[in-house]
């Protein structure tokens, strides 16, 4: 397996949960690499293990056993190679979820500006970076409102300028576009490849969204908890 440093590898990776006669297996055999600069696409059909391996990957549940690698560490070996998962989380995983999460008593700015304050970026600097995400995002002038005041899509913007926020080397996106109509999705997916370009962010998208599927340039099938690699049509974005 080619691996450019700076992006996601699992190995061998498997999960089951609960034991004895009523265990699952939910990931038999998975093994995954994107490069950082790099958006793949991960699909498959219901219960064949996707939210599974991004929890894994997040570090939201710990696998049976397996290796990952993010960036150049090794973050689990048949065990957990980090102490502390929470900053692990915090700052090295950023999560777009299909639903956006945004803290409604917080304005757009706080809201991305929120995860560098907890890490110790001072609030001023915070800002200052939230707005600059606003801005290549498009939002900057809903800087102000409350995440009810804006749009399905907006919300959606503002949710990935606050998993950019603490310029994750990864980020772990679970149905981005599902609300989305085709032109904001294909808008949200030309951001995440701008950004992953940009940034040189490993970006991983679980989806069903036909829209979006034919502008992966790779993507990895998940059916029974294995993966297998195929070509994506990478359709411009353009
Ligand atoms: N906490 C759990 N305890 C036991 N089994 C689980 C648990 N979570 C998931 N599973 C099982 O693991 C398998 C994979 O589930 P997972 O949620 O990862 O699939 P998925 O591909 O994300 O499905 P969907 O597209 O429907 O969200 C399924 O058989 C599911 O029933």
């Amino acid at each position: 397996m080619t691996y450019k440093t700076g992006g996601i590898l699992i190995e061998n990776l498997r999960k089951v949960y609960g034991h004895g006669d009523t265990a699952v297996e939910a990931l038999k055999n998975v093994n995954m690499q994107v490069s950082a600069g790099e958006v793949v696409g991960l699909v498959g059909p219901s219960g064949s293990g996707k939210s599974t391996l991004l929890k894994c990957l997040g570090a939201i549940i710990e696998p049976t056993s397996g290796r990952m690698t993010l960036g150049d560490e090794v973050i689990y070996d048949n065990g957990w190679k980090i102490p502390d998962l929470r900053t692990l989380r915090r700052d090295r995983i950023g999560f777009v979820f299909q639903a956006p999460y945004l803290i409604p008593f917080l304005d757009v700015t706080d809201n991305v500006a929120l995860l560098p304050m907890l890490a110790g970026v001072p609030n001023e600097l915070a800002r200052q970076r939230a707005l600059e995400l606003l801005t290549s995002l498009d939002v900057l002038h809903r800087a102000k409102a409350e995440p009810s005041q804006l749009s399905g899509g907006e919300q959606q913007r503002v949710s990935i300028a606050r998993a950019l926020a603490n310029k994750p080397p990864v980020i772990l996106a679970d149905e981005p576009t599902a609300p989305l109509d085709s032109e904001r999705a294909l808008s949200v997916i030309r951001i995440l490849n701008d950004m992953a370009r940009l940034a040189q962010t490993a970006i991983i998208v679980v989806t069903h969204d036909e829209k979006i599927i034919p502008t992966f340039k790779r993507i990895y099938h998940i059916r029974d908890g294995q993966t297998v690699e195929e070509k994506g049509e990478g359709r411009s974005l353009q």
